[in-house]
């Protein structure tokens, strides 16, 4: 692209150096004018984000991870957020229902507003009613007939068209929606909406081809074959407010393998969320196969499972809610055409392990990162570590110096490194176990502590002793929040730790074991087997890549069906498997019947 720049830009200075020359040749100036304005247009092209390229032979089709910009100061990609940032704060976007071709608004409006400044409004929102959710179901239920036929080579190649327009034309404005809207710094934004969202569409639209080229054996009897149909009926995609791309991924897997579906975004995500359904829609997402229904939870979970329609549910969030829907799809069970698949990514209760021998500054650095970045609210935060106390000294020391240089501030400042918390229930949940620790006479707050909501919903990254209760409620629940929380272990009692680590929560997210020493790492690795969906050795809790470490916990934490890898897409295909006889049958009875 640099070098088409320069051409172009050599060609504007040529035009315009002609141009003088000829002044007062009025033919020939007319025609040098035009050359001008074309070299213009040329330059403009080529500094602009790339065109999207979707390859029209899928074959061979292999994706490859995003690869990420850093926004150094002056950067040309800094200077586009920047600009999108601007334009975005200086309007309120609109964001509507949209149920197939059809924008619907009602009386029952809302805001969307900044974290980190929330008497600013960003965007307008409408709540759907049942009556409208009933509406989508049938819509999506009419639009099925036509997209569950589809080649998957050209509902792949959409998707494939959304991830470039998603690289591309749209990334700086999802960028700043997700920084604006969920409160991310430039950086978490990055992963997030466009290298993370990017990531999932190549990605899923790989393995798809791959899972779907199995075909069974044939004989010379019979050919045999393996269709992958969508479910019958609709799913319902429900998204948290916390990953711009998981909004993306949980509308855009089921209906890449040919399903219809309901997206509920999150209220606190809307705008991002929102961002990404116009993406489907430029890329040419025919009406009614994602409809986009921003609702009240409950009632949206209530008229969704209330269908005889409903095919499955895609949810990622707490616990609490994923057991809310599950609980109303068992009662449900009796009226619904199909068994509705119910795929539920849930909390975590993450945890760093730290052995004797680690590398103290390697394993300080990384427990910052997990536990504050996006302050402490991703999924795989770790929110709970246990140091031995033979190093406990040294790594408190290191720890409470880098934690004093963090910043916590607005994410439109570039030198911020994490900032408010999504909303005022996040803050007075997590503020309560602040207070907790504050009035526990077990805990002791080593760490931050101060929470201020008058401007943005600030909570000070904050850590915990927790001293001689391993088992206190901070070491149990999911806060997802900034907070920190540290067994100090005796160093000897190896047993002991890892018993801690295996029992203290019902969850199983992810987990990080940090040591030098391979056989402890071997041990661990062993012992804590069902500890995590997703384990780290010498590596933070958080992070996860698509294609690189599906992802996905057991127990508590969810269905484990590894969003990112090869099987999720099993999960949104209702397979279909045909024999067909190629030799006539000339006698009913078998051989052995005949004498
Ligand atoms: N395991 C993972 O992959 C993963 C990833 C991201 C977030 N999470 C989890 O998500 C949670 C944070 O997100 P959140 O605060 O948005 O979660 P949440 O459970 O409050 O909300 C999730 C979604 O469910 C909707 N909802 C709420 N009640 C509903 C109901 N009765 N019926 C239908 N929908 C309903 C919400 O509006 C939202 O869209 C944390 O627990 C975090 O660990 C898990
Ligand atoms: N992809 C994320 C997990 C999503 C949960 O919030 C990570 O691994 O950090």
């Amino acid at each position: 692209m640099m070098l088409a720049a320069k051409r172009a830009a050599k060609r504007l200075v040529d035009a315009q150096k002609q141009t003088a020359w000829r002044l007062g040749m009025s033919n020939r100036l007319v025609r040098r004018q035009i050359g001008l304005m074309q070299a213009l247009e040329e330059v403009k092209e080529a500094i602009a984000p790339e065109a999207p390229k979707v390859n029209a032979d899928l074959t061979h089709f292999k994706a490859e991870n995003e690869p990420m910009f850093e926004y150094l100061k002056d950067s040309p990609e800094r200077k586009r957020v920047q600009a999108s940032l601007a334009r975005l704060q200086s309007q309120m976007t609109e964001v509507p229902i949209v149920v197939g071709d059809q924008e619907k608004r009602t009386r029952d409006f809302r805001f969307q507003v900044k974290p980190f400044e929330h008497r600013n409004k960003l965007a307008k929102f409408y709540h759907a009613s049942a009556d409208i959710i009933q509406d989508a179901i049938a819509v999506s239920i009419e639009a099925q007939k036509e997209w569950e036929v589809t080649p998957l080579e050209e509902r792949a190649k959409i998707f494939l068209r959304a991830a470039d327009l998603v690289s591309n034309k749209y990334r700086a404005d999802l960028l700043a929606a997700t920084m604006l809207g969920q409160g991310k710094t430039v950086w978490q934004a990055e992963i997030d909406a466009a290298a993370e969202l990017a990531d999932f569409l190549r990605m899923n639209v790989q393995f798809a081809l791959e899972m779907t080229r199995y075909q069974p054996i044939s004989t010379t009897s019979a050919k045999n074959s393996m269709v992958y149909r969508g479910l019958e009926g609709f799913v319902a995609a429900v998204p948290p407010f916390n990953f711009t791309a998981i909004g993306g991924n949980l509308s855009a897997a089921p209906a890449l393998m040919g399903n219809v579906v309901l997206w509920k975004p999150s209220d606190t995500a809307v705008l991002s969320n929102y961002i990404v359904f116009k993406i489907f829609q430029e890329a040419g997402l025919p009406p009614g196969v994602i409809n986009f229904l921003p609702a009240d939870g409950p009632t949206f979970g209530s008229a969704v499972t209330r269908s005889p329609h409903l095919g499955g549910i895609n949810f990622t969030g707490s616990v609490s809610t994923f057991q809310w829907l599950w609980k109303k799809v068992a009662d449900n069970l009796n009226t619904y055409k199909n068994f509705p698949r119910i795929v539920g990514e849930a909390g975590g209760k993450n945890f760093h392990l730290i052995h004797s021998s680690a590398d103290i500054p390697h394993a300080v650095n990384n427990t910052i990162r997990s536990a504050f970045e996006y302050s402490g609210q991703k999924c795989s935060a770790c929110s709970r570590a246990y140091v031995p106390d033979d190093i406990w000294p040294e790594f408190r020391k290191q720890l409470l110096e880098q934690h004093s240089k963090i910043k916590l501030g607005s994410p439109v400042e570039f030198d911020t490194f994490m900032s408010a918390v999504i909303d005022e229930r996040s803050f007075e949940r997590v503020k309560s176990y602040i207070e907790h620790a504050h009035n526990s006479k077990e805990l002791k707050v080593i760490a931050g502590g101060k929470t201020d909501k008058s401007k943005g919903y600030f909570i000070e990254p904050t850590i915990v002793d927790v001293t001689t209760h391993a088992k206190d409620k901070i070491m149990k629940e999911e806060i997802f929040g900034p907070v920190l929380s540290i067994y100090v272990y005796p160093a000897n009692d190896m047993e002991g730790v890892v018993k801690l680590v295996q029992t203290t929560t019902p969850f199983s997210l992810t987990g990080a074991i940090f040591a030098k020493d391979e056989s402890v790492l071997e041990m661990w690795r062993r012992k804590l087997r069902f500890a995590a969906g997703n384990l780290y050795i010498n590596d933070k809790s958080t992070g996860a890549v698509v294609g690189q470490q599906p992802f996905g916990g057991a127990r508590h934490s969810g269905t484990n069906d590894k969003a990112g890898g090869p099987h999720y897409l099993l999960r949104w295909t209702s397979e279909q498997s045909v024999k067909r006889g190629l030799v006539p049958l000339a006698d009913w009875k078998y051989k052995h019947m005949v004498a």
